[in-house]
């Protein structure tokens, strides 16, 4: 049972039966698409909020599908209606959750899953204490800058924003309700089917 949050942040009174929020934090480059990927392949009853963003779509990325892509000022229009239910700067863009969705799935009972970074993480467990979280670990940072770099779709500029953000978010790794090592990828799904439906 989760109580949702009115706008103004008070708690509505009743006890809704809902749904449960998930959310998939970790840095840049962890794995965290390729393991939601794997899960929803798996699972296609969960619910996987997509995110609208300021960057660009990389190649064979979908609009739509992997996120909503849209310009600055339609971004900072969204904000200021109120349309996200968290939203971050990130690696010099912005990313946000549509609230309307993510809400409605939640209200409707499914498990609704979030891949967010660390700032968007802390305001939705403040927002949903109950929400769970998950951060995903990688095995080394000498790994993870490996991944990074091998996955081969970002810029220079972007991959050292991406590595210098990533030391910063692997020490808050202890404020979330579990932490995963991704460093054996089937060990990695398992646990997180573990935490989602044990
Ligand atoms: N706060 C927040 N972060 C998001 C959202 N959508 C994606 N992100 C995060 O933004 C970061 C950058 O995403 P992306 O540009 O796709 O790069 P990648 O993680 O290196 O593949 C990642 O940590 C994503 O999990 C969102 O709606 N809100
Ligand atoms: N357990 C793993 N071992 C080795 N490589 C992995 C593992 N998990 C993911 N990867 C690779 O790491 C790269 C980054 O993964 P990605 O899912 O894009 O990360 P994120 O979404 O966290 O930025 C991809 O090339 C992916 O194939």
């Amino acid at each position: 049972m989760q109580v949702l949050p009115t706008h103004n942040g008070a708690n509505t009174k009743e006890c809704l039966p809902l749904g449960k929020l998930i959310v998939l934090t970790g840095p840049s480059g962890v794995g965290k698409g390729t393991l939601m990927n794997e899960i929803l392949r798996r699972y296609p009853e969960l619910h996987y909020s997509v995110s609208a963003t300021t960057r660009s779509p990389r190649p064979g990325e979908i609009n739509g599908k992997n996120y909503h892509f849209i310009s600055r000022s339609q971004f900072e229009q969204l904000v200021t209606q109120g349309e996200f239910l968290e939203w971050a700067e990130f690696a010099g863009n912005c990313y946000g959750t549509p609230r309307e969705a993510v809400l409605n799935h939640v209200q409707a009972g499914k498990l609704v899953v979030l891949e967010i970074e660390l700032a968007g993480a802390r305001q939705i467990r403040h927002t949903f204490p109950s929400a769970l979280s998950i951060f995903i670990l990688p095995p080394s940072f000498a790994e993870l800058e490996k991944r990074i770099r091998g996955r081969g779709q970002d810029a220079e500029e972007a991959i050292s924003l991406r590595l210098q953000r990533a030391e910063e978010e692997i020490v808050a790794a202890n404020e979330f309700d579990i932490k995963i090592i991704n460093d054996d990828f089937e060990q990695a799904v398992k646990e997180i089917e573990k935490a989602i439906f044990e």
